[in-house]
Order: C-alpha cells, then sequence, then structure tokens
C-alpha cells in the first residue's frame, strides 16, 4: 500500500470526522420535555422542551432571572426538575433510578465563577477528576492533559496555580478540564461574566474552536454578537417559557414577536 503524504492524511482525516459528523449530525444528545421548575411559589421554568443534537451550539439567552442557570443546573442534576423529562441521549436523567454520578460523568460544565482549586497546580487541576472520578490511569490523564493545555496554548503554565494566571487563563483552562472525559454535552454557564472585558474574546475563542471540532455545546450566555456570529441555534427564555428557538438569524433578526425585538432592542449596535 503506498505511504499517504502528510496533505493526503489530513484530507482523509478531514474528510473522516465530517463524515462522521454527517453521519449523527442528526443524533438528539439532550432533549427537554415539558421540564417545569418551581423554588417554592416561583415557577421559574414553565415547560421547557428543546433539544440539542450532535455536533450543534446552541445558545441559550434570556434576561437577568429567565432561569438560564436554573435549566442548566437541571440537566446536571444540580437541581431536580418539578415535573417533565431530560434525556442525555437515551438516558432519562430524571428518572430517579438513574445513577446520578454516571450521568454527570458524561457532562462536562463549567461555570461563571472560576472553579480552579487554588492549591492545585494547573495540572493537577485539570487531571484530578479524570483521575479520581472517572478512574483514568494518571499517565494516560496527564498525556490528555498536556495536550488539551498544548492546544489551548498554555502547556508552559502546566505547573503555574490559579493566582498565576489571568481570569481568561482561568477560565481556558476549566474548559480543557471540563473536556478531559470526552463529554457528549458541554454545559457553559456564562462562562465569560465574570471576566474584564478584555479577557472576553480569548474564551469566546476557545468556545468557537471547540465548536469547529464539531464538540456539542449548550452555552447560557450574554454575548450577543457571539451567540449571533457562532451558535447553530438560539434558544430564547422569556417569563419561564421558550419564546424563540430557531436559527440566530430567525430568532434575532427575523423575529416578529414583540417580546423578543423588545429583548433584543437593548443589544442593538452593541
Ligand atoms: N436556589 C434558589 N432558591 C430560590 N430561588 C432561586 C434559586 N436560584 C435561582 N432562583 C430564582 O430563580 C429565578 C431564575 O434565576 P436564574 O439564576 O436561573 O436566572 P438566570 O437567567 O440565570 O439569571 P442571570 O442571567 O442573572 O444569571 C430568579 O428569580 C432567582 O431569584
Amino acid at each position: 500500500m503506498s505511504q499517504l503524504t502528510n496533505q493526503e492524511s489530513a484530507v482523509s482525516t478531514a474528510s473522516a470526522v465530517a463524515h462522521q459528523q454527517q453521519s449523527s449530525a442528526h443524533q438528539t444528545v439532550l432533549k427537554l420535555d415539558q421540564v417545569r421548575k418551581s423554588y417554592r411559589t416561583n415557577e421559574v421554568l414553565k415547560g421547557i422542551s428543546f433539544q440539542v443534537r450532535a455536533h450543534e451550539t446552541v445558545a441559550l439567552l434570556g434576561p437577568s432571572g429567565s432561569g438560564k442557570s436554573t435549566l442548566m443546573k437541571c440537566v446536571n442534576l444540580l437541581e431536580e426538575v418539578n415535573d417533565g423529562q431530560i434525556w442525555l441521549g437515551g438516558t432519562d436523567i430524571t428518572d430517579p433510578r438513574v445513577d446520578r454520578d454516571h450521568c454527570r460523568s458524561r457532562i462536562g460544565v463549567v461555570f461563571q465563577q472560576f472553579n480552579l482549586f487554588p492549591h492545585m497546580n494547573v495540572l493537577k487541576n485539570v487531571t484530578l477528576g479524570a483521575i479520581k472520578v472517572h478512574k483514568m490511569p494518571k499517565a494516560e490523564a496527564t498525556d490528555k492533559a498536556m495536550e488539551l493545555l498544548d492546544r489551548i496554548g498554555m502547556k508552559s503554565k502546566a505547573s503555574a496555580y490559579p493566582d498565576q494566571l489571568s481570569g481568561g487563563q482561568q477560565q481556558r483552562v476549566a474548559i480543557a478540564r471540563a473536556l478531559m472525559c470526552d463529554p457528549e454535552l458541554l454545559l457553559l454557564d456564562e462562562i465569560t461574566s465574570a471576566l474584564d472585558p478584555m479577557l472576553v474574546g480569548e474564551v469566546l475563542e476557545m468556545v468557537s474552536e471547540l465548536k469547529s471540532r464539531g464538540t456539542t455545546i449548550l452555552m447560557a450566555t450574554h454575548e450577543m454578537s457571539f451567540a449571533h456570529d457562532a451558535a447553530d441555534r438560539i434558544v430564547l427564555l422569556l417569563g419561564g417559557i421558550i419564546a424563540e428557538d430557531g436559527t440566530p438569524r430567525q430568532v434575532m433578526d427575523e423575529s416578529q414577536n414583540p417580546q423578543t425585538k423588545e429583548f433584543f432592542s437593548h443589544f442593538r449596535g452593541l
């Protein structure tokens, strides 16, 4: 058999990835079906249904207090739904009989606040969960972490401690950690909200890079122009229900729903 040149091999790898993405493109990774969630008498989610398909980036938008974080916490099983179902692949993760830790281990999560352990260096922060929770052998975890850190330009910071990094670098490390065990779904909950505006770009760039590699992402965000340019779909939460679910163009530019128009009018020109 003839040897492939580097270029041929890169083309064949890219087409294999594209083929794999095409064949699984319509698979539903996450499905919410009539999800309801209340805090005492305050019903925050009033029957939420939508899906995230394989390799999609879905931006979850809505005013402050509309329930974006609550929804993310329900998906990650940090909050219990009062009614409805959440399916991860073929598993109803709201079924009380499921192994919740196992379900959680299939999802990568990054929150607004930096969640790195201050007393551990970057490498340890990235590998800890993989080794302790997923029982990944230490050498494999180290190799994988170094590969991920290399990809995000942070390999040289593997021995640094969180307080020696900028907020943007810390968030990129948190994303790398969430990717360690190849999660089926990546949940990003307002990951740029606590950042100095100067540092937002580098984190969003990393999200774009993940998207281009086919990662399946559900992202709650206030970054409207990023959602417009980078998301495949927008889900807009207003008053506890889904006001819109469509492409950025359909939702942000073309919707005739007065509440939708009012919401986006605050961001025009930003
Ligand atoms: N643990 C809790 N106990 C009681 N009420 C809560 C709790 N968490 C959230 N809420 C309420 O639920 C509603 C939705 O909050 P949530 O944080 O989900 O909104 P959000 O859309 O993520 O807001 P933001 O964009 O400001 O982060 C708010 O009225 C909030 O006060």
